[in-house]
C-alpha cells in the first residue's frame, strides 16, 4: 500500500489479511508470540496504548485528506473501486516513541451529521470518539501478516469495520516492533 511517509520503516505496508488468528499463524508463526496480546486486545486499542505508557501518549498525524481507498479495501467496505473517502494515517506513540501505524478509511456516508466531527479529529485518538459514541460498534478482527521490508518494519496488524447503522469504516493498526519486543503486555 502506498505510504506518504518518508520514513521507511515507519510507512504503511501492503498486508495480507486473514479472518482468524489462527489462519494468519500459519501464514507467520510470530502472531502466538508477544505480539498476541495487541493483535486481540478488546476494547480501544488507545486505551490499550495509554495504559502501557509510563509518560505520555500522542497521536502523530502523518496524512489526512480525501482520496481513494485501495481496491481491497474498497472491498472490504463494500464500496465501488474509486470513490473518495476520508483517509486518515497516524502513529500512536508512546513514551515519544511510535508504536503502532494506523490508516483510518472513512467512506462519505459516515461523514454526514454529527460524524462530521471525524474531518476534524486532529490529535484527538479516533477510538475516544468511536468508544464513546454507542452507536458505533465495532466488527470482528482480523489479523494481517505484512510484506516483509525491514526488521523495524511491521509485521503484523489488525483491523476491523465499525459500524453505524448502514454506514462502515477501517481502522488498520500495524504493530511496530518496539510495541511488542520489549514488554509484551502493559499488565505485567
Ligand atoms: C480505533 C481506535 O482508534 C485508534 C486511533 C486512531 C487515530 O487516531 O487515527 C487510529 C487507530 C486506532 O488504534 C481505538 O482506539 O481502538
Amino acid at each position: 500500500m502506498p505510504s506518504r511517509d518518508s520514513d521507511t520503516h515507519l510507512s504503511i505496508p501492503a498486508a495480507h489479511w486473514y479472518r482468524s488468528l489462527a489462519a494468519a499463524g500459519l501464514h507467520n508463526p510470530e502472531v502466538h508470540g508477544p505480539a498476541r496480546y495487541w493483535l486481540q486486545v478488546e476494547g480501544s486499542f488507545t486505551r490499550a496504548l495509554q495504559r502501557r505508557c509510563r509518560r505520555r501518549f500522542h497521536v502523530d498525524v502523518r496524512y489526512q485528506g480525501f482520496d481513494f481507498p485501495t481496491p481491497e479495501e474498497a472491498r472490504r467496505l463494500r464500496q465501488p473501486p474509486r470513490r473518495y473517502a476520508w483517509i486518515r494515517e497516524v502513529r500512536l506513540c508512546g513514551d515519544g516513541e511510535p508504536w503502532v501505524l494506523a490508516r483510518t478509511v472513512i467512506p462519505l456516508g459516515c461523514l454526514e451529521g454529527p460524524n462530521r466531527v471525524l474531518l476534524n479529529l486532529g490529535s484527538r485518538p479516533l477510538g475516544a470518539y468511536l468508544f464513546s459514541d454507542p452507536h458505533w460498534h465495532r466488527g470482528p478482527l482480523e489479523t494481517g501478516v505484512c510484506r516483509l521490508e525491514s526488521p523495524a518494519h511491521p509485521r503484523l496488524a489488525r483491523r476491523s469495520l465499525f459500524h453505524n447503522g448502514a454506514d462502515a469504516l477501517l481502522v488498520s493498526e500495524y504493530l511496530l516492533p518496539t510495541l511488542y519486543q520489549s514488554s509484551p503486555n502493559p499488565d505485567l
